[in-house]
């Protein structure tokens, strides 16, 4: 079964039930699907082939908003407020991170991930040149910003703007497909309006993402009419940070106006609704709005200190419901627009393909255990994927036809888990001992 990791050459999953039929897919050599059908298998002659007899398979999960190394932080502060619980517990505890720690704490990410099927993700945090380190090696797909917080002190800003070009320069020097550079302002109330305009130029020039937090909280909002005279999305608008190679995270206090402009500038929303839930944010996005306005609406966990997991199975559900209760509407977010916000939205978000099952995209694939008591029956795909199945029932993934699991076993995962554990009570005690 080893071979499988490291295998190369076309590839064929036999029998998999995708919508309800039973199908191959073929891959070719270059990782994309090259043909999805009954008749599939005569479109290669694969090197490799999977049985996909009791599997069903969907498209890779897109995770587009996180702090992957945060998984360090894991447990670390719970039920606080947000301001409370960034100024008092995390902040001085992130500012003790090593870079080794980035690199364990991402390949912990990347593991937990891949066992819950996901192959993409919008990362936002620092030292990431060794978060690059540990995406190329587990092999999913991720889009990398550093966290630009300059609190409107100028030096800091210099400081940010520094290491931002850097690691642009380092993930374009890498010349990894799967890897792609992001310019991450962090959010209206930690980067002043000369940063974010910065940010928006620079994202602009290198033709990269910008990711950043967006109307978290009621208070994000009060505090930026008081200072700016003008709500969140308007003010970020005018600093040039809203565009289609925008993700905005959050987006739970936006009004119509706003979620309109988002609409109008073609601006990714993430919807990170366990986060929202637990730092009780208040309010939840308002999805209803941004999907009339034709804002790309996608999926994100957050970091593993507001989550505190990094599994997208589950994120879709808490969406699902998060929105029928708030809204208090049955209709609202069904089954099969959850599954679309965590595939081919969030591939768009991103850029990293159709996000679809389909022949001429990329082979990122999972499948779930179609023997698993959550696919039990079987009578609708979506419905099962969203509101009964979990991480647990992955089975294998794949990403540009790379086998980054099957059969749920992840390469290397005993080091990653001691070594991740290791360096995050090292962190601590660092932090206790300042
Ligand atoms: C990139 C920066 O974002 C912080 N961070 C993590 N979670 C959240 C959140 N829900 N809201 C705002 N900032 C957050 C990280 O702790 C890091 O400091
Ligand atoms: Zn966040």
């Amino acid at each position: 079964m080893n071979d499988i990791f490291t295998a190369r050459g076309s590839m064929l999953i036999a029998g998999v039930t995708v919508n309800g039929s039973t199908v191959d897919i073929a891959i070719d050599e270059e990782g994309m699907i090259a043909g999805i059908g009954k008749d599939a298998r005569k479109t290669i002659d694969a090197d490799i082939i999977i049985d996909g007899s009791d599997r069903v398979a969907i498209p890779g999960l897109v995770n587009t908003h996180t702090h992957a190394a945060m998984t360090l932080l894991r447990g670390y502060a719970d039920d606080m407020p947000l301001a409370e619980w960034l100024s008092e517990k995390i902040w001085p505890l992130e500012a003790h991170l090593s870079g080794d720690d980035v690199y364990w704490g991402t390949k912990l990410a990347c593991l937990e991930m891949i066992k819950s099927g996901t192959v993409a993700f919008n990362d936002m945090y620092f030292f990431m040149e060794r978060a690059a380190d540990a995406v190329d090696e587990m092999g999913l797909r991720a889009t990398l910003a550093y966290g630009f917080i300059d609190l409107g002190m100028e030096e800091k800003r210099a400081a940010e703007i520094k290491a931002t070009e850097a690691l642009v320069a380092h993930v374009k020097a890498r010349k990894n497909p799967r890897i792609q550079a992001a310019v991450g302002p962090h959010s209206v109330y930690t980067v002043s309006p000369e940063g974010l305009s910065w940010c928006a130029e620079f994202a602009e020039e290198q033709g990269i993402a910008v990711h950043v937090h967006l109307s978290e909280t009621e208070k994000e909002v009060t505090d930026c009419v008081a200072e700016f005279g003008k709500r969140p999305a308007v003010h970020l608008d005018e600093c040039g940070c809203l565009t289609p190679r925008t993700v905005a995270a959050h987006c739970c206090w936006l009004d119509e106006a706003e979620c309109r402009l988002l609409g109008e500038r073609g601006v990714s929303a993430s919807h990170n609704p366990a986060s929202n839930m637990k730092l009780a944010v208040n309010r939840a996005m308002p999805y209803h709005w941004l999907k009339a306005s034709g804002a790309n609406v996608c999926l994100g966990t957050d970091g593993c200190a507001s989550n505190n997991s990094l599994d997208l199975l589950e994120e879709m559900k808490f969406a699902a419901l998060l929105q029928k209760f708030a809204w208090n509407s049955q209709t609202l977010l069904p089954a099969g627009e959850a599954v679309a916000m965590a595939t081919s939205a969030g591939a768009r978000a991103l850029g990293t393909g159709p996000g679809t099952l389909t022949a001429g995209a990329p082979a990122d694939i999972v499948l779930l255990d179609a023997r698993a008591a959550c696919n039990i029956p079987l009578h609708n795909t979506d419905s099962n994927t969203v509101y009964a199945c979990n991480g647990g029932a992955v089975m294998t993934v794949l990403c540009q036809g790379r086998v980054l699991m099957h059969e749920r076993t992840v390469p290397g995962e005993e080091e990653i888990v001691r070594e991740a554990a290791a360096a995050a009570q090292a962190l601590v005690g660092r932090a206790r001992e300042a």
